[in-house]
């Protein structure tokens, strides 16, 4: 742990420039723009459609842009030398392979990355697969288990910066607030996190910064602390004013 904290402290973060994506005339993320930092995290907040996985496929090189720029410790994602030890990433955890056991995926994983055998019972142990759970084949997960193993294979490179889409769903109540600990004390550690959701509770929970989209665009951004400082407003009735503007 002590080791990574120097390249922490220098900055690592995912910094996002009036990034445009379009489908033929269709504009599905316009002229998106904002930095999720270290040792916070960021809640990118939005109603389903909004553009948040179409927005966090282009930083992970997944879906080109048609304008503007990710990059991820200064530099772009596909020229990262070993991304998956700079930043975990957990888009759709039902897009794994059905056919292998829990630990057969991160196995593969580890050896990509270079990272030692011993690392997957770490994270195993991390998000609470235990070795039976590890040795079922992931056709036969639960949705909960499916974002467990997502984001083991996520922190697999002990990397500095996480972005996860909707790692909430289909984990029950004692699992989201589980992954809320983890994700507050990789930030409390120095990583940044970015994180999506259409949960605004869930959110409000665990976010420093906010950086709400509707229809593609960026409608409001800041601390969570700012957008509810104006009274006793609820961050939801804060987010349906702003995205029904
Ligand atoms: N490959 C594609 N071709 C055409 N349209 C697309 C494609 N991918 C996404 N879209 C459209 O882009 C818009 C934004 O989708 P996106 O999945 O980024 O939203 P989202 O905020 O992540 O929503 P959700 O929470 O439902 O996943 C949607 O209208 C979607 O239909």
């Amino acid at each position: 742990m002590g080791a990574r904290l120097p390249q922490r402290e220098a900055g690592a973060m995912i910094t996002v420039s009036n990034l445009t994506k379009n489908y033929g005339p269709t504009t599905v993320v316009d002229d998106v723009t904002f930095r999720a930092a270290p040792g916070r995290v960021t809640g990118f907040l939005g109603a389903n459609g909004a553009g948040k996985s179409t927005t966090m496929r282009m930083v992970c090189g997944m879906t080109a842009p048609t304008s503007g720029s990710a990059l991820v410790h200064g530099q772009r994602f596909r020229d990262l030398p070993n991304p998956g030890r700079q930043i975990g990433v957990l888009l759709d955890a039902g897009a794994q392979h059905m056919g292998r056991t829990g630990r057969e995926t991160l196995t593969l994983s580890a050896l990509q990355m270079g990272v030692p055998r011993r690392r997957v019972d770490e994270v195993l142990d991390l998000v609470q697969l235990d070795r039976k759970a590890a040795r079922k084949r992931v056709g036969a997960y639960s949705l909960g288990m499916r974002q467990r193993l997502g984001i083991a294979n996520a922190l697999l490179g002990s990397p500095t910066a996480l972005m996860l889409d909707e790692p909430a769903n289909g984990l029950d109540p004692s699992g989201i607030r589980w992954m809320r600990q983890l994700l507050r004390s990789f930030a409390d550690d120095g990583g940044t996190v970015l994180l999506s959701s259409h949960l605004l509770h869930e959110v409000e929970l665990v976010a420093d910064d906010l950086v709400v989209i509707a229809e593609g665009r960026i409608v409001a951004r800041g601390e969570v602390a700012e957008f509810t400082a104006s009274g006793a407003r609820s961050l939801e009735d804060v987010f349906f004013s702003i995205t029904a503007a």
